[in-house]
């Protein structure tokens, strides 16, 4: 199966989820999310605001804002291809839809957080397989955010994929672009990868 057939396989076992499925799953994911240590102690957490599918950490975040903890969330760059920012997300933070159906604040470079005050990254996912290897939506954010973190610098931040159970393979087609993550977290299991 090529890389596009695999992403839309996955992609729609992800939306055959009902409502409660995805409600159960993303209470569950909240949970182990803020069970961790590094949860715990982190400042500013990036997180993304999901599309109806994807999991939802709406749980999760109304739990950080009431914890007083700074929430941030993606915001791709209309100018700059491939380019994305984190911008602080607040409840009372206005959206726009983007013309891919995702959520995001107005992008305000001079308020943007850098990677460099992150201490926790919540990933979306289409896929993830036994290596901690992510496949997203094929934009390549997240590989290239990340590309800097694999080669060791913010060495503080823990990136963390958020998925479905459904969302698992046994193996992805890897390219030498793909940053692996150390854990995944589904609602039935914490993965570990090293
Ligand atoms: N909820 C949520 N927010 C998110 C992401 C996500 O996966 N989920 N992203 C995770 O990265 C970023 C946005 N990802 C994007 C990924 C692709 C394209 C895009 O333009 N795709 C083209 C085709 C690309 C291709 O196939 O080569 C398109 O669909 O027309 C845009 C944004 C940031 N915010
Ligand atoms: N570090 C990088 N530098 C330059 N281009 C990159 C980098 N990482 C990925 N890309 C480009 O991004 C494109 C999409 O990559 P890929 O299909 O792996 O995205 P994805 O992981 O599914 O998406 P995302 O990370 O946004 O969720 C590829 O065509 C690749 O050329």
């Amino acid at each position: 199966m090529t890389r596009v057939q695999l992403r839309t396989q996955l992609r729609q076992a992800r939306q055959a989820l009902s409502a409660e499925e995805q409600k159960s799953a993303a209470q569950r994911v909240c949970n182990h999310l803020l069970n961790l240590p590094q949860v715990q102690s982190a400042s500013t957490l990036a997180t993304y605001i999901a599309s109806p599918s994807e999991l939802s950490l709406t749980p999760f975040i109304q739990a950080l804002w009431s914890q007083g903890k700074r929430v941030v969330v993606p915001v791709v760059d209309p100018q700059q291809a491939g380019l994305m920012w984190f911008m602080p997300y607040q409840p009372s933070t206005p959206l726009q839809t983007t013309s891919l159906g995702i959520h995001e604040p107005l992008l305000d470079t001079d308020k943007a957080v850098p990677l460099a005050a992150i201490d926790v990254m919540c990933t979306p996912l289409v896929g993830f397989d036994q290596h901690g290897q992510r496949m997203g939506m094929g934009g390549g954010y997240y590989d290239r955010l990340l590309a800097p973190w694999f080669a060791g610098e913010h060495s503080h931040l823990l990136p963390i994929g958020v998925a479905h159970d459904c969302q698992y393979v046994d193996t992805l087609p890897s390219e030498a672009w793909d940053i692996p993550l150390p854990l995944v977290i589904t609602p039935s299991k914490l993965w570990q990868f090293s």
